[in-house]
C-alpha cells in the first residue's frame, strides 16, 4: 500500500480536471501541462521517505494519465519525466523529477519550431492549406512559412462538435492570413482550391496510421481523390510506441452533451422510448499510411511507412507503464 503521505497534490488534481474537460487541449498542450503537474507534485509534496516521494509522483502520473486516452504525448511525457526520478533522498528526487520535468517542456518548445520549419519547406509562396481542428504543429508551419515571407492562405474546417476551427482561424487571422471558414460538409468542394492538407495529429502507430480529429481520415480520401498532398505535422512524442508491439490506439468516445443539447434530444425523441436514440461522439479516427504523404517532425520529413524506423530508435528501450503501482 502506498504511504499515507504520498497525497496527489490538489494543483495535478485540478490540471487533470482541465484536460479531462479540454480546457487544456491539443496533444503538445496536454503533454506540457502533464510535464509541469508533475514538477509541481515534486516541488509540493510533503512526502517524508523517498518511498513516499515515488510513490506520490506515481499516483498524480496516474491521475493525469487517466484524463484522455488517445494522445499518446501523455504518457510519454509521463513516462519521460518519472524515469529522471533518481537519487535515493527526498531532495535528490525532487530536484531530479524538477530538472526533468523542466528539460522535457523546453525539448518540446524547440522541437516544435524546429518541426515548423521542415514544414514551412514544403509551403510555397501563395498556397492554400486546408486544416481540420487545432493543432500547434501544424501551425508552426504555417508560422515559419510567413517568417520566410512567404504568403499563405487558409481554408479551416469548422471541425464539429467543438468547433476548434474557430480556434485555428482566430491564431491565422492574428498572423495576418486570410481565412476561409467552411463547415465540414464543404471539404470536398473546398480542396478544389487547396495546395495542401495540413493536419496534426493526437498519435501515430507503428505502420504510420495516423490518429487525429473525428473529420481527419475522410478529409484524406478525398484529398488522394483530388491530389492534394495530405501532410500531418508531429512531432516525435506523438509516436506511439506501444504500436510497434501491436497495441492499438484507444479511439476516445466523448459526451453525447458535445453533439446533442437537453432541448434538441426532447425534440427528436418526442413521445417515443428515450432509449431509441443514441448519439456516438468519437473525438478520433485513423488515417491509414496510404492517404498520407507525409509526416512531419523535429527530425525530418518521412513517408508513413518508414516512421517504425524513427519509432525504434527514440522509443527501442522498454516503455511500460512507471505510473503504476
Ligand atoms: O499537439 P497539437 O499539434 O497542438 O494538437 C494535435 C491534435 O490534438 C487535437 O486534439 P484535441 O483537440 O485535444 O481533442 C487535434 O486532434 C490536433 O490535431
Amino acid at each position: 500500500m502506498a504511504p499515507a503521505d504520498a497525497r496527489v497534490d490538489p494543483a495535478v488534481e485540478e490540471t487533470a480536471r482541465a484536460i479531462a474537460e479540454m480546457e487544456i487541449r491539443g496533444a503538445a498542450a496536454i503533454a506540457d501541462a502533464a510535464a509541469e503537474a508533475l514538477a509541481t507534485q515534486a516541488r509540493q509534496t510533503d512526502a517524508g521517505s523517498p518511498e513516499a516521494f515515488r510513490a506520490a509522483l506515481r499516483r498524480a502520473a496516474r491521475t493525469l494519465y487517466e484524463t484522455r486516452p488517445t494522445a499518446v504525448s501523455l504518457p510519454n511525457a509521463l513516462r519521460y519525466v518519472l524515469h529522471g526520478m533518481e537519487g535515493t533522498t527526498v531532495s535528490d528526487l525532487r530536484s531530479s523529477t524538477i530538472a526533468h520535468a523542466e528539460e522535457f517542456r523546453t525539448d518540446l518548445e524547440q522541437a516544435q519550431s524546429r518541426l515548423g520549419e521542415v514544414g514551412a519547406n514544403r509551403l510555397r509562396d501563395g498556397d492554400v492549406v486546408l486544416t481540420h481542428c487545432h493543432s500547434t504543429d501544424a501551425l508552426a508551419c504555417v508560422e515559419a512559412a510567413l517568417e520566410e515571407g512567404k504568403e499563405i492562405e487558409a481554408i479551416v474546417k469548422e471541425t464539429r462538435p467543438r468547433k476548434q476551427g474557430h480556434i485555428t482561424a482566430r491564431e491565422l487571422r492574428e498572423w495576418g492570413v486570410p481565412v476561409s471558414l467552411v463547415v465540414d460538409n464543404a471539404a470536398r468542394r473546398s480542396l478544389e482550391r487547396a495546395d495542401h492538407v495540413l493536419v496534426g495529429a493526437d498519435s501515430i502507430a507503428a505502420d504510420g496510421s495516423v490518429v487525429n480529429k473525428i473529420g481527419t481520415s475522410g478529409l484524406a480520401v478525398m484529398a488522394r481523390e483530388r491530389g492534394v498532398p495530405v501532410v500531418v505535422a508531429a512531432q516525435t512524442i506523438k509516436l506511439h510506441p506501444d504500436t510497434m508491439t501491436g497495441h492499438t490506439v484507444e479511439i476516445e468516445r466523448r459526451a453525447e452533451s458535445e453533439v446533442l443539447s437537453d432541448e434538441e434530444r426532447a425534440e427528436i425523441v418526442g413521445e417515443s422510448d428515450p432509449d431509441g436514440l443514441t448519439v456516438e461522439n468519437p473525438a478520433f479516427d485513423v488515417t491509414p499510411p496510404r492517404h498520407v504523404d507525409a509526416i512531419v517532425t523535429e527530425r525530418g520529413q518521412f513517408p508513413p511507412e518508414s516512421i517504425v524506423v524513427l519509432m525504434r530508435e527514440l522509443f527501442g528501450h522498454s516503455t511500460g507503464e512507471p505510473w503504476r503501482p
